[in-house]
Formats: structure tokens, sequence, C-alpha cells
């Protein structure tokens, strides 16, 4: 007779679609799963970790080991597995859940002697550290090779003139040699490359510009650097835990540990990442096969431009899998209306067709389908809303604002338990879109509807903290000073404390500001509310004691739980460095060093993703990070070709280089080498791959996006937008160029949508 815990076990697989519950009777070996986005994948992890773990009674000596790409998708997959846990009554220790650089220090700090790294000795590099590390090995590589250099100086048509060659040195030493030494050891580095193997490749191109050979000087100076500085990058918690896992014994008491590996994003890992798992996965002493459990969807791959993962690693796994029978595949989503998953399947098959990527296939061949008639997902494929799929083609950008700033209201007044979000693919989009949905030339503003904007480029607020409190006391340092005074005051206007106006001709005249006298001409009501709010401000600063000024301006600030517990964490950490001395004098500058080190983190009191997922909130988010998310209502406005698929473009100030950039060059010709192709590809060719790359990333980036609408997919291009989105300055009006749109949108609108012409414009909503 079955005991209580198998009949709950089956219960529990019995809630599981097909493809689920291949997952879920995993009891051994390796296993590869590849599904369709919204197909369960993360869900169906959690209840197969569950059973595996009820099943198979781990616990703390032996666990079940799971990794996922970011930090909050980890606390997101923990917390369901504890979920299911608790269910089951079983007890909670028998896993853990991490990210693969969170393992790989864990593995490698756990063996201080093998892997190097002693955590009381080493720091893990930060951005602005890193970037100046750059610059340093470009200078250590320029005094190092002259000649190398003078060549890379005078290529192309040079006739010796000195300010052009002023103009090219600045060129190659603050942008072009810094970007190949971030892309080519990034890419090197994390492919398991050394500098020595790397000028070793070197050898094998016969190219005019020895780009590789650059790169792996540029890369041993790096190495140098790190260690003289006792830094360590991404990439070394990697490398360290893979020399842990080279020494005999500790692998042994590794792989005791470890019953076995389940890795969710499986497409997004490099290889030696998977070098990592699967040895952590073997049984040697049994001589058992690995146990690993790769889950990923390869038509989601969408950061092999920033790290080495790439969707052939994935998808080469799988075929090795299916070679063996060990290949399950979910091809039934419940996220979507019907509508919205036609329009996926028709833009995959309709890209892989038109070979605008090239030599490469941006996808592999797959349909999403629907869900079974008794699924127990609820609400599995919702009815859609409106047309469920729309297209529009508006005049212009402005326009496209108006237009989501109609639909979003209406759609969130009439379903207010709804959430919505705008996917963008660069910031300056999000912050254009942010700024202009409650501007006063809108036909609604969101706010006056109660409807709040999230923008997520324009930083969490809490980040924001430790610079407001910054600007503020520099103000309150220096009240006479235009700049802390224009700085301060908009501050006040962003968080909304004082009524949005023009700041720069109040910061101007500080003195008149702020202490009109009789004959000065009466303030503007909005004004005076400024000058209250800034006086009172001032007033603080000599009748409270220094250390509780920060406190103070969070209260006045009005800031919300988190940024109050930021604050107060920022307090705390100042009233230590500045040891029992507390002014103006002392805290400032170790305030400015703290921002520009990055070394302080906010604190978050909510778990982040749920921020983005609030009912009755508009998300404005990049593609990038609305990965793995899903909303009631996705709008995809700005879809022009030069943004996808766009180009890679060479600035026009590096084009004496030659008609390719060294950083893409070096990267396709490392990724050659990973994928065993030769010979290597030459520039030319090297350039083009990248290109090809490039591409097929774009439009699976558009597939994720697309993918993560439940019940309405609204996609646009307006036929005015601006050439450059970094250069364009709304309130400057910068003029605005005829675009054509991202060549997928108008054979979607012919497939879905043929009562539309295609180019008209949408009726008002
Ligand atoms: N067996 C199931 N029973 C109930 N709900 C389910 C089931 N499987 C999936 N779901 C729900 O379907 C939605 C999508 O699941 P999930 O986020 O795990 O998909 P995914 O495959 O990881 O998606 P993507 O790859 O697109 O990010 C979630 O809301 C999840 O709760």
């Amino acid at each position: 007779m079955a005991t209580n815990l198998e009949r709950k076990l089956a219960e529990l697989r019995a809630s599981l679609r097909p493809g689920q519950q291949e997952l879920a009777d995993w009891q051994a070996g390796p296993l590869a799963v590849s599904a369709v986005p919204g197909a369960g994948k993360s869900y169906g992890m959690a209840v197969a970790a569950a059973i595996t773990l009820g099943r198979q009674n781990l616990n703390r000596a032996q666990q079940l080991v799971i990794v996922t790409f970011t930090r909050s998708a980890a606390t997101h997959l923990k917390q369901q597995v504890r979920k299911h846990l608790r269910e089951l009554q079983l007890p909670l220790g028998g896993f853990t859940v991490q990210t693969l650089h969170g393992l790989a220090l864990n593995i490698a700090s756990r063996h201080p002697q093998l892997s190097g790294i002693h955590l009381d000795q080493v720091t893990l590099i930060t951005p602005n550290r890193h970037h100046r590390l750059l610059r340093h090995c470009v200078e250590q590589w320029v005094a190092d090779h002259p000649q190398m250099y003078q060549e890379l100086l005078v290529r192309g048509a040079f006739d010796g003139e000195e300010t052009e060659r002023l103009r090219r040195q600045s060129v190659l030493r603050s942008d072009c040699l810094p970007e190949l030494a971030a892309i080519a050891i990034r890419e090197a580095k994390s492919s398991g490359l050394s500098p020595q193997q790397l000028y070793a490749l070197a050898e094998q191109v016969q190219d005019e510009v020895s780009v590789l050979a650059i790169a792996a000087g540029l890369y041993e100076r790096y190495q140098q650097l790190l260690q003289a500085q006792q830094l360590i990058d991404y990439d070394d918690m990697i490398l360290a835990a893979l020399q842990v896992l080279d020494n005999q014994s500790a692998r042994q008491v590794w792989q005791k540990q470890v019953f076995a590996v389940f890795e969710d994003e499986a497409q997004d890992s490099t290889p030696l990442q998977f070098r990592l798992l699967n040895r952590l996965a073997s049984h040697e002493v049994s001589k058992a096969k690995p146990n690993l459990v790769r889950v990923g969807d390869p038509n989601q791959a969408i950061n092999s431009t920033f790290t080495p993962a790439d969707p052939i690693f994935f998808r080469e796994f799988c075929q090795q899998s299916q070679a063996q029978q060990r290949l399950a595949t979910m091809n039934q989503a419940g996220r979507s209306s019907t509508i919205i998953i036609q329009a996926a399947n028709f833009m995959l098959d309709w890209i892989n067709q038109s070979q605008l990527a090239g030599q490469e296939q941006p996808f592999q061949p797959q349909t999403i389908q629907t869900v079974a008639k008794h699924d127990p997902q609820a609400n599995a494929n919702p009815a859609h809303e409106g047309r469920g799929l729309e297209i529009y083609t508006p005049e212009d950008v402005y326009q496209t604002a108006d237009l989501i700033g109609q639909r979003v209201c209406q759609l969130l007044t009439d379903h207010p338990d709804a959430n919505a979000a705008i996917l963008v693919r660069e910031n300056k989009q999000g912050s254009f879109l942010a700024e202009r949905l409650n501007h006063p030339d809108q036909t609604v503003t969101l706010a006056a509807h109660g409807i709040d904007i999230l923008d997520v480029g324009g930083g969490s607020r809490q980040t924001q903290v430790p610079f407001e409190m910054l600007t503020i006391l520099q103000f309150l340092a220096r009240p006479h000073s235009p700049k802390t005074l224009k700085a301060a005051l908009q501050i006040l206007v962003d968080r909304q404390l004082i009524p949005a106006q023009e700041v720069h001709p109040l910061a101007s005249q500080p003195e008149i500001f702020l202490y009109p006298g009789p004959l000065e001409p009466p303030q503007s009501e909005q004004v005076q509310e400024a000058r209250s709010f800034c006086c009172k401000l001032l007033r603080s600063r000599w009748e409270l004691p220094h250390y509780r000024l920060i406190s103070f301006l969070a209260l006045s600030l009005k800031y919300n739980a988190a940024e109050l517990a930021t604050a107060d964490k920022l307090a705390a950490r100042l009233s230590q460095q500045v040891q029992g001395a507390p002014s103006m004098t002392t805290t400032l500058p170790i305030l400015q060093e703290l921002i520009s080190a990055e070394r302080f983190d906010p604190v978050d009191v909510e778990d982040v993703e749920s921020q983005y997922l609030r009912p009755r909130q508009l998300t404005i988010i990049t593609m990038h990070k609305a990965k793995g998310l899903d909303w009631d209502f996705v709008f995809l406005p700005f879809l022009h070709a030069r943004i996808i698929p766009g180009e890679l473009r060479i600035p026009a100030a590096s084009q004496f280089l030659g008609p390719f950039s060294l950083a893409e060059v070096a990267r396709a010709q490392i990724r050659a080498n990973v994928h065993n192709q030769v010979p290597l590809p030459n520039v030319e060719e090297a350039w083009q791959r990248a290109s090809d790359l490039k591409s097929a990333e774009e439009f699976r980036l558009l597939y994720v996006a697309m993918t993560r609408a439940k019940r309405l997919l609204w996609m646009s291009a307006a036929k005015q937008a601006p050439y450059n989105w970094n250069w364009f300055d709304w309130q400057r009006q910068t003029k605005l160029d005829k675009q054509p749109p991202c060549p997928v949108l108008r054979p979607l609108q012919a497939q879905f949508q043929s009562d539309q012409a295609p180019n008209s414009t949408p009726s008002r909503v």
C-alpha cells in the first residue's frame, strides 16, 4: 500500500503538465529539458525538486543543488521549493538554490589553499574599478609596444598632421583599446583561455591588424594588475571553483555531498560554467553518469552579446541528450492568449526563413502550443483583451506615448487587478516614456487616474538615496551656490515635494530666491512653496546635531520603508567612518567616496521582481530585464529596424582603423575557437559573423518580449523617431527622422490584422 508521502508525491506529480512530469520523473543521470516560453520551466523545476527531495530522502549531508541565473530568480525558486516541502511535511534542509557565481564562490572560499581565494584578503572588483583597471592595462600595453601602437595610429589615410595624430591617440587610448580589453578578456576568460593560450591563438590568424595579439597583451596585464591589487572578477570565481574540483580529495568531498544539480535557464551558461556543474554532478567513485538536469530554452538566449553564453551549447546538449533518449520537451504554454502564441510562432518561423541574420539561424524551430483541456494552470491561455495582438504605426514617438497612455488608462481602469508593462530596448526610451506619460500635453495623464508608473531603468528609488543625501547635504553646506541649489531643487521636483517648475531661474540667484527683500517682485505661489521647503531644510542644519541630519532629511523627503531603511544604513555607515567627529567637512568626502566607489548597497524590503508586477501599475522595463516575468498587457513601442535587429556600427571617430571594431573582431575569433572552427576567421569574416550574431540575438530578444504578454500584446513603430536615442532630448525638440519598422512587423500585421491596412494610423482608443 502506498505510504502517505508516496500518495502526496503522486498528487503533486499529477498537478503537472506532460513535459513537466518527465522532469519530475527524473531519477538519475543527465537530462535535458527544452521548453517553450511560458511552459512552466521554473514552476516544473520547483515541483520536480520537491519530489526528488521526498523520493531520495535528501538532507544536509547529501543535497540537491539548484542553480539559476539571477539572484531574484534564485529567491523565487527557493520560496517555491520550500512551499512544496512544507505541504509534503518534509524537512527543508536537503537543497540549496544559488546563482552560478554564488555556488562557485562557496566552493572556492571553502578551500582557500586550493583556490587562492581568501575572503578576508580579496575583493570583488566593482564596475568603476574595473573600468579604471582596463585603462591602466591599455597605458601599460601602449608603453610596452610602441611599434604596434604606432601601426594602429597611422592606419588608413594618415597625412601625419599633429591634430589628427592627437585625435587618434585619444580615440585609441580612451575608447577602442579599453573596449577591446573589456570584451576580449571577458570572452577569453569565461571560455577558459589563459593569456598564453590567447597569444597562441593569435599566431593562427594572419591579419594585418593583430587583434588577438593585442588582446592577449591586454589580458596578460589585466591579470597581473588584478593579482597585485588583490581583486577578483566574476570569472575568477568560476575558475577558482574549478581549480578546487581539480583536486581529487576536494572533488570527492563535494561529489559526495551533492546528490544532483538542477540548472534553470541553462541556455545562458558559458562553457566554463557548464564544466563546473558537470564536474559537481559527477560521481567518480561509483562511475555513474552525472546527475545533471538542465532546463532551458535555446530561443530565449539573450546574453551572448554580453557573455560567451551561446544558444549553440544548450542546443548541442539537447542533441546529445536526445541521442541517448534523455531529452524532454515542454511545448505547451498556458501564459498567453492563443493569438499571442500564434504571433510568437509566426514571428519565429518568419525570421528563420528570412535569413536576416545571415549565416546564423536565430531560432531552433519550435512551436508553442496551447495547453490541453484539463490543464492544472488556472485560467491557462486566457481570453484576449481587445484584439489580443494590436499593431500600430503612430505618426511619431509623441503620438506613441499618447496612445499608450490612453490605452493603459482604459485597461487598468476596467481591470484594476491587472498589471501592464512597456518593454523597451534602451533605457533612454523608457525615461522618455516615463516623462511623457505624466506630461500635461498628454490626452490623459496616468497619475490623474491613480495609475503608478515604475521606470525600472531610472534606478530603484532606494539606489538613489546616497546620491540624494549627498546633494541635499551639499546644498546645506553651500546654500548660496547656484549649482548645489539647483541640484537640490531638482530632487525636490523629481520627488514631487514641490510643484513642478523650471529650477534654473530660481537657482541662478540663490540669495534672492531664498531670502527675497521687500523690493523684489513677489514670488509666485509655486516659487514660495519651493522656497519654504528649502528654508525648512536649511534650518535643520543649525537646529539639529549633525548625526541626526540624515534621518531628518529622509523623513522630509517622504521616503518609503525601503528608502528609510537605506538612509538609516547609510547614516550608520557614515557615523562609523567619521569616527566620532561628525561634521559636514568629514561627512561629505566620505559620502562622495562611497558613491563613486559603489561601496554601498541599498536595503530591499520587498522581493525586487514583485515590485515590477504590482496591480494597477505600469512598469517600464528593458526587454532584457523582463525575461522570466509576465504581465497582463504588454506594450512594445519603437520597434524600428534600426533598433531590432539594428546593426553593428563603427563610430566615425574610429573608422581610421578599418571597417570593423577591434573588440567585435576579437570576440568573433575567440568564439570561433571555442566552437572548434578552423581556420579562424580573418578580420572581415569575423566582423560579418559578429554582425550576424547580433541580429540573431536581437530577434530572440523580440521573441522574449512578445512572449511576456498574457492577454494583450501591443506593438508599434512610429513613422518618425529619433535617429539615435542617446542624442535625443525631447525637451529641446531634437529632430525626428523617418524610421522603417522592424522587418517582421508588417508581415505580422498582414497575417493577423489584414482588416487594418499596414500603414494606417491607429484610431484613437
Ligand atoms: N503545472 C502548472 N500548474 C499551475 N500553474 C502552472 C503550471 N505550470 C506553469 N504554471 C504557471 O504558468 C506560468 C508560467 O510558468 P513559468 O514562469 O515557470 O514559465 P517559464 O517556462 O519559466 O516561462 P519563460 O521561459 O517564458 O519565462 C506561471 O504563472 C506558473 O505559475
